[in-house]
């Protein structure tokens, strides 16, 4: 194979719940720098295609990450190597502010213990202070402005606890971020935040991985785009090819092919 390698590459995916088959077959990749849509009608394997991927579920088929295999390594060991993955639910720890929340992930990246984080004794005040810097540089790069940081997840605007959950899931940088229906729930100013910021993403060569329910995003801001359906893959195309695809017209979109 000529080229840098994939920053994510999977390939014949397979999921079974005892007798249903989930997903069977599925391969696809994404390079740096690019964002990858994955779409399919409700059932159609999407959370099950993220839970093999990143080793959440007993599941058949292999995976790289740049070039490196990984299939056999677990969920905590491919963050290590910068594949990342946000969760449609928001996960905040409710009692600790903005700012504490993206310290211990800081502090859990750096091999530190949240209650440790936390309670960091006066003489590492100095590296509290550095890490809650970090924290803030960070949450202010996904759009959750300095003013909400001392605030609780559950006090601050909705919009903003979904970018809070990317800043989240993103700590201190990712090859590879896959997002689980990031535009849920968003209206237009937000929309537009996050769309601002897959493309800023992007454009610093992270890979990135959508499965999202909301057509104009995934049809505004993805470069190719994995139809999902009854467990396998339909097609893999641009938008254009994708919209203009008579499978997915009739399996996806509803219309008469
Ligand atoms: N834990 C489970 N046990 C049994 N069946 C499951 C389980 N999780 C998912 N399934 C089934 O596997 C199939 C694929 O589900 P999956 O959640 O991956 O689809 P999806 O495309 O993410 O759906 P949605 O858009 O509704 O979230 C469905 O038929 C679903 O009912």
């Amino acid at each position: 194979m000529s080229g840098p390698a994939p920053a994510l590459r999977v390939e014949g995916l397979g999921v079974r719940y005892g007798a249903l088959v989930a997903l069977e077959g599925v391969s696809w990749e994404v390079a740096p720098g690019e964002i990858l849509g994955i779409i399919g009608p409700n059932g159609a394997g999407k959370s099950s295609c993220y839970d093999a991927t990143t080793n959440m579920a007993p599941r058949s088929g292999r995976v790289w990450i740049s070039g490196e295999e990984v299939t056999a390594v677990p969920p905590h060991g491919l963050a290590e190597r910068g594949l990342k993955r946000a969760f449609q639910q928001n996960a905040f720890f409710a009692a600790l502010t903005v700012r504490d929340n993206m310290v211990a992930v800081l502090a859990r990246e750096a091999g530190t213990g949240l209650l440790q984080s936390l309670a960091l004794p006066w003489r590492e005040a100095s590296r509290r202070h550095a890490l809650e810097a970090e924290a803030a540089a960070i949450l202010e790069r996904f759009a959750v402005p300095r003013e909400m940081h001392g605030l609780r997840p559950g006090n601050i605007p909705y919009g903003s606890q979904r970018m809070l959950s990317i800043a989240l899931a993103f700590g201190r940088g990712a090859r590879v971020l896959m997002l689980d229906e990031p535009a849920a729930g968003l209206g237009g100013a937000d929309m537009a935040r996050l769309i601002a910021l897959l493309r800023s993403l992007r454009g610093e060569g992270i890979a990135l991985v959508v499965i999202e329910h909301h057509m104009d995003l995934i049809m505004s801001v993805a470069d190719r785009i994995v139809v999902l359906e009854q467990g396998r893959c339909i097609a893999n195309g641009t938008p254009q090819q994708i919209q203009a695809d008579p499978r997915v017209l009739e399996a996806y979109l509803g219309q008469a092919a």
